[in-house]
């Protein structure tokens, strides 16, 4: 284990935020999700979800640059449950939508605990979605081209809230609860060991000062 590697993953559990999500209502496209994985990653989101019955869903490594290993995702069968469980932990769900009622996605406060819905390629948000959402955002258009890039949209929204929150200090101090922390690091360090011991319902370790883990 180096020094570096160990101080990295610290450095970046540091600045995870567990209050900010992502909901892909629909997304299919690998690469469009992976590219929005990469952004959650560099944003600091530590949970993503998908809408997504069945099948895992398919993550582009190229455009990923492995993110979808750093990110958490979480799936879905149908987006009003999905949207009801994340109101239900106390998050507002901003709908990327360009609706009537939709305000300018610079208005919203992306501070307080929310998720970011993103709708398909191709039909965009779905109606249960749009109905079940808090609000409504969209990004100005000025072109003739009517909507952005999913991935696209999801990186200029993702960092209109890294602003907001970076200027609230929500980077300032790690924000994920210590047993989450203490998991996802010992994943992310030892993703082998970890996936034995979770197949065998163990818990995973103490780890020392090197990110070895303790012998018990
Ligand atoms: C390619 S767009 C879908 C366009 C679709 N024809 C529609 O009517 O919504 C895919 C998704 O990207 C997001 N998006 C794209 N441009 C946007 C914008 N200007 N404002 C807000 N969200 C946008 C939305 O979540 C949208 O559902």
């Amino acid at each position: 284990m180096t020094a570096e590697r160990l101080a990295r993953f610290r450095a970046t559990l540091d600045r995870r935020q567990p209050d900010l999500r992502v909901l892909l209502d629909g997304v299919h496209k690998p690469h469009n999700v992976s590219a929005i994985l990469r952004t959650c990653d560099a944003v600091g989101v530590y949970q993503a979800h998908a809408v997504w019955p069945g099948d895992r869903l398919a993550v582009h490594r190229q455009t990923s640059a492995g993110a979808g290993q750093w990110v958490r995702m979480r799936t879905h069968e149908a987006v009003g449950p999905a949207v009801s469980s994340l109101q239900g932990e106390g998050l507002q769900v901003y709908a990327a939508h360009l609706s009537e009622r939709a305000v300018d996605f610079r208005s919203v406060d992306y501070t307080r605990p929310c998720a970011v819905l993103m709708g398909a390629e191709l039909w965009g948000v779905s109606q249960a979605g749009a109905a079940a959402a808090d609000a409504h955002i969209s990004i100005p258009m000025a072109g003739l081209v009517a909507s952005l890039n999913v991935s696209v949209a999801a990186a200029v929204i993702l960092f209109e809230a890294q602003r907001q929150r970076a200027a609230a200090g929500l980077y300032d101090t790690p924000r994920l609860d210590p047993e989450t922390y203490h998991q996802t690091l010992f994943e992310w360090l030892h993703p082998r060991l970890a996936e034995h011991l979770r197949a065998r319902g163990k818990p995973y370790p103490a780890l020392d000062g090197d990110g070895d883990p303790v012998r018990g």
